[in-house]
């Protein structure tokens, strides 16, 4: 039903956070908790092939080789600012990662993206890179920040949006055919505004409280 590179995490938990995230009458202080949560759910999924390896562990009884991540490196890059609240949660996860930041912003006349910022950890080629963002609408914002990571010489690449619209999902997949795409649901349709229905409005300001 969708493209190869896409999973919707389907899981009960994910669903019904979701729809109360949806909810008009959840304040700030529940979708930014929210949020944090569904993230780390579906951290869980999209990390379920980080590569393990054996390691002498002594037990209490005896010592034994034993799977832990192999490595350290792997970096959490939310597009600003809504992405930013999902990095807790994967965080949760993997406290160690590192934290790279892309600022874009979306015109509301063209809906472009314009990219204001970009800070990202180095070895970035080296890296399992999970960029985030809630809401992937249109397409342009998600496709010009994996453009941008790419250019900074990224290659393992996961996106990972909570709710997704068909037209946005259909073009990051396209435009980036060789990355992982995951998200919580897939929205009806873009509006005239390219806002998602029935989505959640706007997930910035509903994060961070602004109008
Ligand atoms: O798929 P697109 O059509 O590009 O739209 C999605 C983008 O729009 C929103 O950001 P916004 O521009 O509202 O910035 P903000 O996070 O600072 O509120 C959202 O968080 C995505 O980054
Ligand atoms: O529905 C939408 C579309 C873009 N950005 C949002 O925050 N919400
Ligand atoms: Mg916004």
């Amino acid at each position: 039903m969708y493209p190869e590179n896409v999973t919707v995490i389907n899981h009960p938990l994910v669903q019904h956070k979701i729809s109360m995230l949806r909810d008009i009458h959840t304040g700030t202080n529940e979708f930014r908790r929210l949020t944090e949560e569904i993230a780390m759910l579906m951290g869980y999924e999209a990390l379920r092939d980080l590569p393990l390896e054996d390691v002498e562990i002594t037990t209490p009884l005896e010592t034994c080789m034993t799977p832990m991540i192999a490595g350290k490196k792997l970096a959490v890059v939310p597009i600003l600012r809504a992405g930013l609240g999902m990095v807790s949660g994967i965080l949760a996860l993997t406290p160690s990662a590192k934290v790279g930041h892309i600022g874009l912003f979306r015109d509301p006349e063209t809906h472009e993206p314009h990219e204001y910022y970009c800070k990202l950890p180095d070895p970035i080629d080296l890296r399992t890179i999970v960029v985030t963002d809630p809401m992937l609408a249109t397409g342009g914002s998600a496709v010009a920040a994996v453009d941008f990571i790419k250019q900074h010489g990224g290659k393992t690449i996961k996106f990972m949006s909570i709710i997704a619209a068909p037209e946005g999902l259909e073009r990051l997949s396209k435009a980036h055919s060789d990355i992982q795409i995951y998200c919580g649901h897939v929205d009806r349709q873009l509006n005239e505004n390219a806002y998602i229905c029935p989505g959640l409005g706007d997930a910035g300001d509903r994060i961070f409280g602004t109008k």
